[in-house]
């Protein structure tokens, strides 16, 4: 990723950094920033954050646009670092007053072993929680997932749900319950006492499907769809609805949650809050034609073209050919029993606990997300040709 200006909003940044000169102060550490959501809160706490004194960002892999953000006011510490290694970690976290955990293996289709996967995002974010309490940081802000919630093994929508609708919500698939299990230690975390003696103030974020700038995805379905002579073919049925947000509005979010979490520790303490906005309720594959349609791409059938149960048979084919073939290489296609689940089964949430705990409102609108998200389409097609 490239350019400053396709993050932000310059009349804020200009404000940001006026309030700045007033009291910075702060020391906020950001873990897996320089991952697709991650940069994007860097890039938000930078321009919205006037109280920012420091900005550390921890991750396995540092990237080049890093540098870049080290010539403005606010002292930008990159740090290569695993969250697996504790002491990596409490050496991050010291000194810091808030700490946003994003850093996770988002892995669903087999890439990684479950193992790997619950030591990267169950013990590293004990880990960071340990480092918390150790240290006396005492403002931590997890990146939790819808599907610490569902969709289900049994396949049962949520339609438009909220943070108390009743779901049964159990997996079987190494990355929802890593996350689960993760987001569990993190609001049980709530109110232990750090070093000093005061607090600890946890809470848990649930993005649905993020979008934007930066997702690789939907960089996947782009170059499928050139590869297919610029069509895709429609898979699932257009009814099934899929939760979506734009990735600017998820980093808001965590901007606003790890600014607001001191003075309203009592309410927002252990809450979890599903990450929203207005984006349209579609289908997987119908709000992703909202980005490629314009970029050229055309979704073939008002149905699914094959029957479900053929779907279903290769996702199993993918995943005996992936176990096959695991000595000789890694075959990891976006079709397998899990992903078909989750695109095949309703999973949208509509709630306001964001706007009445903490006065979150979306800061881009869906019109202003869309067509970044295009601009961002378009750029990837130029430089790939
Ligand atoms: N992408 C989505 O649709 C989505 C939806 C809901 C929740 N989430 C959650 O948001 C977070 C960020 O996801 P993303 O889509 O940006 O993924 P990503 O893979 O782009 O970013 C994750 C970052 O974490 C870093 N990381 C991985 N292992 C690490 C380790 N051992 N130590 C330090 N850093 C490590 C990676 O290098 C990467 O930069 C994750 O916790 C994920 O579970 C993502
Ligand atoms: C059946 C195929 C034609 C389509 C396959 C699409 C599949 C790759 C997509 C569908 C839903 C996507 C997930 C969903 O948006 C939410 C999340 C939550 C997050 O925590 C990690 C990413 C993930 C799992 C998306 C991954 C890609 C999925 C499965």
């Amino acid at each position: 990723m490239a350019s400053d200006s396709r993050f932000g909003r310059p009349g804020t940044v200009a404000a940001g950094m006026a309030d700045s000169a007033q009291a910075q102060k702060l020391v906020y550490l950001v873990t897996g920033g320089c991952g697709f959501l991650g940069e994007h809160v860097v890039r938000m706490l930078l321009q919205q954050e006037p109280q920012l004194r420091e900005l550390r960002i921890f991750d396995l892999h540092l990237g080049p646009w890093l540098e870049e953000l080290k010539t403005g006011p606010v002292q930008v510490t990159a740090i290569q670092g695993d969250v697996t290694q504790a002491h990596e970690v409490a050496a991050a976290v010291a000194g810091a007053h808030v700490v946003i955990h994003t850093a996770g293996l988002v892995d669903v289709f087999g890439k990684t072993s479950p193992e790997t996967i619950h030591e990267v995002n169950v013990q590293g974010t004990r880990n960071v929680i340990e480092a918390c309490v150790q240290t006396g940081t005492r403002f931590l802000v997890y990146t939790s997932s819808m599907e610490v919630v569902g969709p289900n093994v049994k396949g049962q929508p949520f339609y438009r749900g909220n943070e108390n609708t009743p779901y049964e919500a159990v997996h079987r698939h190494p990355y929802p319950c890593s996350k689960a299990l993760a987001e569990q230690l993190v609001l049980e975390a709530n109110g232990r006492k750090v070093l000093g003696g005061l607090p600890l103030v946890t809470c848990a974020l649930r993005p649905t499907g993020i979008y934007g700038e930066g997702h690789q995805i939907m960089r996947d379905f782009y170059h499928q769809g050139l590869r297919l002579g610029g069509r895709l073919f429609r898979a699932i049925p257009a009814s099934v609805e899929h939760g979506r947000v734009y990735v600017g509005n998820v980093a808001w979010m965590h901007v606003l949650v790890a600014r607001e979490l001191e003075h309203r520790a009592a309410l927002m303490g252990g809450q979890v809050y599903f990450c929203y906005d207005n984006s349209p309720y579609k289908s997987y594959e119908d709000f992703n034609m909202e980005f490629l349609g314009p970029c050229g791409l055309r979704l073939v059938g008002t149905h699914p073209l094959l029957p479900y149960w053929l779907l279903v048979f290769l996702a199993a084919l993918n995943v005996l050919l992936q176990w096959l073939l695991r000595p000789l290489l890694l075959y990891a296609p976006l079709l397998n029993p899990y992903t078909l689940a989750m695109a095949n089964t309703t999973f949208t949430v509509s709630t306001d606990k964001a706007r009445r705990h903490f006065g979150y409102e979306p800061l881009f609108s869906w019109e202003e997300s869309r067509t970044r998200t295009i601009r961002w389409v378009q750029a990837v097609e130029g430089s790939a040709q």
